[in-house]
């Protein structure tokens, strides 16, 4: 994928302050191309879980999902570092699974700045994934249900989707020479 396919994703110019979202079903690499991706372009990071609530935390620990109910605060909390970032002109990158449209629209709707790229992946290979990882409150056995309410961006959210079967390395080759004007 060249730079000019990815930012041909988004539809639009760059924005000066762009805050890259990083979404995809949990164990899908958010956190860790997310991470690595802020470290590369010096900006700040926030993991979508640490904006969790206890009772939602305990809920995914105990292998409940998550309703829409339990989301909404949560994301709006994510939507909060968004526009603080926004109105400081400071550029971030932030996660969030970000599974249902509506989700997305939360935390993208009126702000341009907002640069969404979601690791899209089969099931079976984010499973591999999730069981190989060690201390993570989010048990693989949640995964299918991900995928249950899963509704991938459609072509008219202009989101970048990058195949989580890359490497981390390319995947976060492949944005930061996006981002580059
Ligand atoms: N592109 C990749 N190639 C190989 N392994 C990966 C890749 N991305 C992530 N991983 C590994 O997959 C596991 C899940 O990654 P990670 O925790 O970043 O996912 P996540 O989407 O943040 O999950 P959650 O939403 O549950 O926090 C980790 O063990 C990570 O090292
Ligand atoms: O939307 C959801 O069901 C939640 O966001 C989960 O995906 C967790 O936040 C995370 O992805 C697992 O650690």
């Amino acid at each position: 994928m060249t730079p000019d396919d990815a930012r041909a994703a988004w539809g639009r110019p760059l924005p000066a302050a762009p805050i890259v979202l990083v979404m995809g079903v949990a164990g899908s690499g958010k956190t860790t191309v997310g991470r690595l991706l802020a470290q590369e372009l010096g900006w700040d990071f926030a993991d979508a879980d640490q904006f969790h609530s206890p009772a939602n935390i305990a809920k995914m620990t105990a292998g409940i999902p998550l309703t829409d109910a339990d989301r909404m605060p949560w994301l709006r909390t994510i939507r909060t570092w968004i526009d603080v970032h926004h109105v400081a002109e400071r550029p971030g990158v932030v996660t969030c699974s970000g599974l249902r449209r509506a989700y997305r629209a939360e935390l993208t709707g009126g702000r341009p700045e907002v640069l969404p790229v979601f690791l899209d992946g089969d099931r079976d290979l984010i499973a591999r994934r999730m069981s190989a990882r060690i201390g993570h409150f989010f048990k693989p056995e949640m995964l299918d249900g991900q995928f249950r309410i899963l509704e991938r961006p459609a072509p008219d959210e202009h989101v970048l989707v990058l195949p989580t079967a890359w490497s981390v390395e390319k995947l976060v080759d492949t944005v930061v020479a996006a981002l580059r004007p």
